[in-house]
């Protein structure tokens, strides 16, 4: 009997690339391994595709775009409800190779593939309505123009979209393109990121045996280094939507005249002011700071205090960092690994540089490999790395201010600028505060998140270009078209 993935694996165990609705090894004959951040060692192989092979996803792309652009739209969101579907009977592998290559927690691992189907129906579902509506303007209603003109603008597909997500959520940031992508009738070529390419390839199989055609999806693996810049100035590209760190920024400026959506990485400051709620908010630092080890962009990376309640708000939390979970993903532990040894020495690059410069460590540092203990560092001030990198790592740093707007300068002095949260029982005060926050998202009351994964979400300044979040995302698949009917004589409509 045949398995639901046994076609992705070649006989040699590495995970095949997708071009054109086939399976296929790639002709460099070269695999790039995947390491368990849990060991350090290799887990799974992917292709090392060539740009040969580069060419000829983006040529199969191409060539289905315009049959599937006029396949109905009822009847591409048929497909996209058929994926969902099957991705959630065939949940399980998808999550253990996440687990596995990206050291999610078990639970959250298996979260990831059923809310990625919940995203696919759901795109599915606003994508028949929303890309259905078009708009008929009439030219009267501009000075010195009678009603000769009818102008109907329409949402038309862009071409082929290049998708390409990071490691920390290589199931759901790839859906969360891919759905809008294929709904608005444009064609994908899918680069995942090194680590999370198996899980990638697994959900690809998905849209394989829901019966997309040939060509509207397409997967190419290899290290980003050495093919990302062919695939983001490939000649075939119509639109680059990008989830990442700073490679975004310098997507940015090679990408040609094609659409770009770009979001990156944040510090998410956590202001709290005098009159917060400090269990509530205590439990949303820790939630916000620690799950996932605070790989998240939306983790809150930076507490700003008021320093009437910084004494209290630090006990509260450090007591509850201590009682965090810490191991392997398998038990389901909180803090796990981090993705790699350089983003571990990294990390601990910044608890160093702070603890050097002054700040007090709530929690010993500990580490072992690429596990590091959660941390809270009291104390940091601005002349500390840790006041304004994103640590992506087990680690909060807490400021301590005099007022709220030495807060809100901190939080807008910094380039980047995804979410941030307020806590105060004034409501007055919260939405005063969350206005002169200049970041893309300002959460109240709770901690910055990305879902539901209907609600809007953008980065400013270096933390993104566009708005995604379902609705949002339809529209940034889509050009507008318009075409205009030239009357002979003016035409008025009496009722
Ligand atoms: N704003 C958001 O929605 C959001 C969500 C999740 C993660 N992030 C950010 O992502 C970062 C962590 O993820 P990461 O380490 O995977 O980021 P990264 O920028 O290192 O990699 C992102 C993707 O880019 C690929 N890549 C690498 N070099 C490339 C090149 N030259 N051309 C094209 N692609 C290339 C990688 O293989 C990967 O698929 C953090 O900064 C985090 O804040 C942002």
């Amino acid at each position: 009997m045949t398995g639901f993935y046994d076609e992705i694996k070649a006989s040699s165990g590495m995970y095949k690339f997708y071009s054109n609705g086939e399976w296929m090894e790639s002709t460099s004959g070269k695999g790039v391994s995947i390491l368990n951040p849990a060991s350090n060692e290799s887990v799974y192989q992917v292709q090392a595709c060539t740009q040969k092979e580069v060419d000829s996803v983006f040529e199969a792309a191409k060539k289905a775009q315009k049959a599937w652009a006029r396949t109905p739209l009822w009847k591409r969101a048929e497909y996209l409800h058929k994926v969902d579907g099957i991705m959630k009977d065939n949940a399980q592998p998808m999550a253990d190779a996440l687990m596995n290559e990206v050291a999610k927690g078990a639970k959250d691992s298996l979260t990831e593939v059923i809310r990625s189907g919940d995203l696919i129906a759901y795109t599915a579902e606003e994508g028949v309505r929303y890309l259905g509506e078009g708009m008929l303007l009439n030219s009267d209603s501009f000075p010195g123009q009678d009603r000769s003109k009818l102008c109907m603008a329409s949402k038309v597909p862009l071409g082929v979209v290049l998708c390409i997500p990071p490691f920390n959520y290589p199931v759901n940031l790839a859906v969360s393109k891919i759905a809008p992508a294929l709904m608005a009738g444009n064609t994908v070529v899918i680069k995942p990121p090194t680590q999370g390419a198996v899980a990638a390839t697994h959900m690809v199989q998905a849209f394989h045996k829901a019966g997309v055609p040939p060509g509207v999806i397409n997967l190419v693996t290899g290290r980003g280094s050495e093919i990302g810049d062919y695939l983001t100035t490939h000649a075939l590209v119509n639109c680059i939507s990008f989830t990442g760190g700073d490679t975004g920024l310098s997507i940015c400026k090679k990408a040609g005249m094609v659409p770009i959506q770009m979001e990156l990485g944040g510090k998410d400051v956590c202001i709290v002011c005098e009159d917060a709620d400090l269990e509530l908010t205590a439990k949303n630092i820790i939630k916000g700071g620690f799950s996932y080890s605070g790989q998240r962009c939306t983790a809150v990376k930076l507490v700003l205090v008021l320093e009437s309640v910084a004494d209290k708000l630090v006990s509260m939390v450090s007591k509850q960092v201590d009682g965090l979970s810490v191991g392997k993903p398998e038990d389901n532990c909180t803090i796990t690994p981090v993705i790699s040894k350089s983003s571990a020495d990294f990390i601990e690059g910044l608890v160093k540089d702070a603890e050097a410069k002054g700040a007090k460590l709530m929690q010993k540092y500990r580490r072992e490999g690429n596990l590091i203990w959660p941390v809270l560092l009291d104390h940091v001030t601005p002349e500390m790395r840790l006041a304004w990198e994103e640590p992506f790592g087990p680690v909060v740093p807490v400021v301590r201010v005099k007022t709220v707007e030495e807060a809100i300068d901190h939080c807008n002095a910094n380039n980047l600028a995804l979410q941030g949260c307020v806590f105060s029982r004034d409501i007055d005060q919260a939405i005063r505060v969350s206005d002169a926050m200049e970041t893309g998202t300002v959460q109240i009351n709770g901690a910055p998140a990305r879902g539901p994964d209907h609600f809007p979400f953008q980065g400013f300044r270096d933390s993104g270009i566009g708005s995604q979040g379902i609705k949002n995302s339809l529209a940034m698949m889509v050009k507008t078209k318009t075409t205009v009917l030239n009357l002979k004589t003016p035409s008025y409509t009496l009722g």
